[in-house]
C-alpha cells in the first residue's frame, strides 16, 4: 500500500500519481488535503509518515509547493528517510543507495506528467544493500544519538 499526502501546493500532483495507482491497481490511502484551501503541510507528512513506520504502508509521496517543507517534516519521524526529487535519476538513486521510504515532490517545481514519472520510478526501484546498508546503519545510529 502506498500512502499519499499533499498540502495546497502539491494537491495537483497528487491527484495526478493517484489517478496512475488507480490505472495500475496499486492500493493507496490518501490522507489529504482534498482542495485548493491553504493547508499546513506538517500535520499531513506525519500522518504519511506513521503509517509507514507502523507496517500500514510500504512506501510514501509527499507533495507541496516544493517538496521540502514535506521532506523535513517526515524526515522527523523516526525510521523515515524521505527525499526531494525533481530527476529521473535522483529518483531512482535515492532508491538504490537511499532505501527512501518516502518520495517528496514540488508542485511548484515539476509538472503532472513528470510527477507521474518519478512516482513509477520510486515505486518500482530497489535498494542495492550492499555498502548503502551500512550507511543507512550509520543514519540509524544517528537516530538513536550514538553517533
Ligand atoms: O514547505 C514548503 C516550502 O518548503 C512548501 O512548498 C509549502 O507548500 C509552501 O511553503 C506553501 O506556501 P504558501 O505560500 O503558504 O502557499
Amino acid at each position: 500500500m502506498i500512502a499519499l499526502g499533499a498540502d495546497h501546493g502539491g494537491l495537483q500532483l497528487k491527484e495526478a500519481i493517484k489517478k496512475y495507482l488507480e490505472n495500475e491497481n496499486i492500493e493507496y490511502k490518501d490522507f489529504g488535503t482534498f482542495d485548493e484551501a491553504s493547508v499546513d503541510y506538517a500535520p499531513i507528512a506525519a500522518k504519511v509518515a506513521h503509517c509507514i513506520i507502523n507496517g500500514e504502508a510500504e512506501r510514501g509521496i509527499l507533495c507541496c509547493g516544493t517538496g521540502i517543507g514535506m521532506s523535513i517534516a517526515a524526515n522527523k519521524v523516526k525510521g523515515i528517510r524521505a527525499s526531494v526529487c525533481s530527476d529521473t535519476y535522483c529518483t531512482e538513486m535515492t532508491r538504490r543507495h537511499n532505501n527512501a521510504n518516502i518520495l517528496c515532490l514540488g508542485g511548484r517545481v515539476i509538472d503532472e506528467a513528470k510527477a507521474v514519472e518519478l512516482a513509477k520510478i520510486f515505486l518500482h526501484a530497489e535498494f542495492e544493500g550492499g555498502r548503502h546498508q551500512r550507511r543507512l546503519d550509520e543514519i540509524a545510529a544517528i537516530e538513536r544519538g550514538e553517533l
